[in-house]
This record gives C-alpha cells, sequence and structure tokens, in this order.
C-alpha cells in the first residue's frame, strides 16, 4: 500500500505526501520542501482526514528552519490551513511545546523527533481503535453489512484508519464485513478513497451514493454505521464529513446502532457541544465544477458545508484507543486515562 505521508531524510529532508486529490486512477507524490507547500497540500485535501492532517502539519514545522521565530511562525500559519480537524491544533500545540522546551542548538532535530513521535502514536492510537471496535461489534453475524461515510482509513491517518481500522480488524478475524461504502459528495473521498483500500485488502465493498444510505437500511443490508470524526466536543456531540448527520437520522430511525471512532486527539473537551465547532465551508466549483465536469449553470450559488455535527443522542458508542464509550461519558474517561 502507498505511504499516505513519508519525511524523507533527517532534520534537512523533506516530507513526500501521496497526493490524495488523483486517487484512484493516479498513485502519485508531492515532495514539500516548504511550509507553504504542506499547507497548500492541506488547503486542497491532496492530505486529509483528521489524523492525518495533524501528522502531515506536524511535519511542515520541520521545514521552517532552524530558528525558533520560523518554526513557531510555521505553527501560526499551518493553523489557519483548515478549521474543524481539531487534530491539526493538537499537533501544532504539541509542536510549540517541542519549540519551547529544546535544547540548543538542535532545534530542526528536536522537531523532526516530536513530529515522528506523533506520527508513530497516530499509528498505535489506529491499532487499538481497530481492536476495540472489532470487540464492539463482535455480536456482528458474520458477513454482516456496515455502513461507512467519507474516508477513515490509512489515507486518513497514519495508521491503519479509525472507522476503517474497525472494518479492517473484523475481516482480519474472518468476519467477512460486507462494507456500503458512501460516496460522500462532494469530493467522493468514500468512492475515491475508501473503496481503493477496502478493494486493496479484499475486504467485499459496495458503492453507494449518499442518498441511498436510508434506503439499504431499510432494506435490511445494514447491521451497523461507523464513521468517523474530525473534532468531538465535550458532550460526545461529533463533527464529520458533511452526510454523517443524515446518516446517523437513518440508522436512529432503523434501529441500526451507529458507532463514531476517533482517537483522544480529535476530542476537543474545551468545548462543552457541538454547537461550537467551526464548521469549515468551501468554494462553489467543488459542488459545480467537481473533478472538472461542470453540472451546474455557470456561477451558481452554493452552500457547501465541509463538515456537520451528530448530536450525541443519536449516537450509540464513541470507539476510541481507550476503549467504546457512551458518548455522554467520553470526556470523563479521557480526562482520567489522561491524568494518569
Ligand atoms: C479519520 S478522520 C477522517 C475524517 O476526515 C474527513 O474529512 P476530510 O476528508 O475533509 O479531511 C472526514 O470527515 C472523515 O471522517
Amino acid at each position: 500500500m502507498a505511504k499516505t505521508i513519508e519525511w524523507i531524510g533527517e532534520f534537512d529532508g523533506h516530507l513526500r505526501l501521496l497526493d490524495q486529490t488523483r486517487l484512484p486512477t493516479e498513485t502519485s507524490y508531492l515532495d514539500c520542501r516548504t511550509v507553504e507547500d504542506v499547507w497548500q497540500a492541506i488547503k486542497r485535501l491532496s492530505v486529509r482526514g483528521a489524523p492525518a492532517i495533524g501528522v502531515a502539519a506536524a511535519y511542515g514545522v520541520c521545514l521552517a528552519g532552524d530558528s525558533e521565530a520560523s518554526a513557531a511562525a510555521a505553527c501560526d500559519y499551518l493553523a489557519t490551513s483548515r478549521p474543524t480537524a481539531v487534530n491539526l491544533f493538537w499537533a501544532l500545540d504539541r509542536m510549540r511545546a517541542a519549540i519551547a522546551d529544546h535544547q540548543a542548538p538542535r532545534l530542526a532535530a528536536r522537531l523532526l523527533t516530536e513530529a515522528r513521535a506523533i506520527h508513530a502514536e497516530d499509528h498505535e492510537l489506529c491499532a487499538a481503535i481497530g481492536r476495540h471496535g472489532a470487540d464492539a461489534l463482535a455480536d456482528l453475524p458474520t458477513g454482516a453489512g456496515i455502513l461507512t461515510h467519507c474516508n477513515t482509513g490509512a489515507l486518513a491517518t497514519g495508521g491503519d484508519g479509525t472507522a476503517l481500522a474497525v472494518i479492517f480488524e473484523l475481516h482480519r478475524r474472518g468476519r467477512e464485513p460486507k462494507v456500503y461504502a458512501d460516496e460522500t459528495r462532494p469530493l467522493l473521498q468514500g468512492a475515491r478513497l475508501t473503496m481503493w483500500e477496502l478493494m486493496e485488502r479484499g475486504v467485499d465493498a459496495t458503492l453507494i451514493t449518499d442518498s441511498m444510505n436510508a434506503q439499504v437500511m431499510r432494506e435490511g443490508r445494514v447491521g451497523a454505521v461507523i464513521v468517523g470524526a474530525d473534532r468531538i466536543a465535550a458532550n460526545g456531540d461529533a463533527a464529520n464529513k458533511i452526510g454523517t448527520y443524515a446518516a446517523a437520522i437513518a440508522a436512529r430511525y432503523h434501529n441500526v446502532p451507529f458507532y463514531v471512532a476517533a482517537p483522544s486527539t480529535t476530542f476537543d473537551l474545551t468545548l462543552a457541544s457541538g454547537n461550537q465547532i467551526p464548521i469549515e465551508e468551501r468554494s462553489d466549483d467543488e459542488i459545480t465544477r467537481g473533478f472538472g465536469k461542470q453540472t451546474a449553470p455557470d456561477d451558481a450559488k452554493t452552500y457547501n458545508p465541509a463538515f456537520d455535527v451528530t448530536p450525541a443522542e443519536l449516537i450509540t458508542g464513541i470507539v476510541t484507543e481507550l476503549g467504546v464509550f457512551e458518548p455522554g461519558k467520553v470526556a470523563e474517561a479521557l480526562t482520567a486515562a489522561a491524568s494518569k
């Protein structure tokens, strides 16, 4: 499997990103040698997915040069690339702390050590989420249908993914999950990326349009829904790719369990509820000229929020590296773990 994110060389090296805007038809890479290169890659979703954005930004700080001022400025600039995924800000705060506590003279080496640690830690968080999520879904019959939205796999993280890590683990355990992947308009992360990842791994996957997910639930094809998240508030409200909220409503109506899978780095416990989560709005042309094909009149007005918020009351459980929790109890569990 192509590497989503790779640092090439040592502290004077550069960041290589798999360009996800070219998938699934082309496997090509971006060699980022400046902070601006990384900012642009995040902005246009060449690298995307909450944890992956944080990992890429951490490496981006390593391209800022060997002064505290340039590294701090890089943290501030990279924080402006996208507003919703809190992993970006969590990772940049980790890098700011590394700037503050580095021992002269080699700031660059210290920053690269921290970025590599963030990357390696996320890899382990993904594996733990996969195990805990597969345990939570252990009662599903072998061959059960699982619906997912957007892309939450190795392309979105520093490891095997979040929601897709659960599906990969079920596959490894021989549970033969039959995945229904929402195409996920307008940028088609489900069609382009999730289908690519699942088919690469030999997982049974069926592509559907977003508007079909309620029908496949009504037909009894889905035993569970599992999605990722970009920011989860203290009460368990979860921001995720646009369309997630509609899937959660359909799941509740059809009594289908609805899980959110996310590492602790996706939680923002400073926010009491999801109403406070900043939602990114993106350009008209992602809807009217997606992937170069004009599908609306010139200058058609659009509304293009990249995320929506699923209220905790619609979430059966939140799968973290610490285990699976009811939405209202996850903040307490994370706080307790952090204090150990
Ligand atoms: C494992 S987090 C993936 C998360 O990020 C995606 O958003 P985007 O593709 O815009 O970066 C989507 O919300 C996924 O659930």
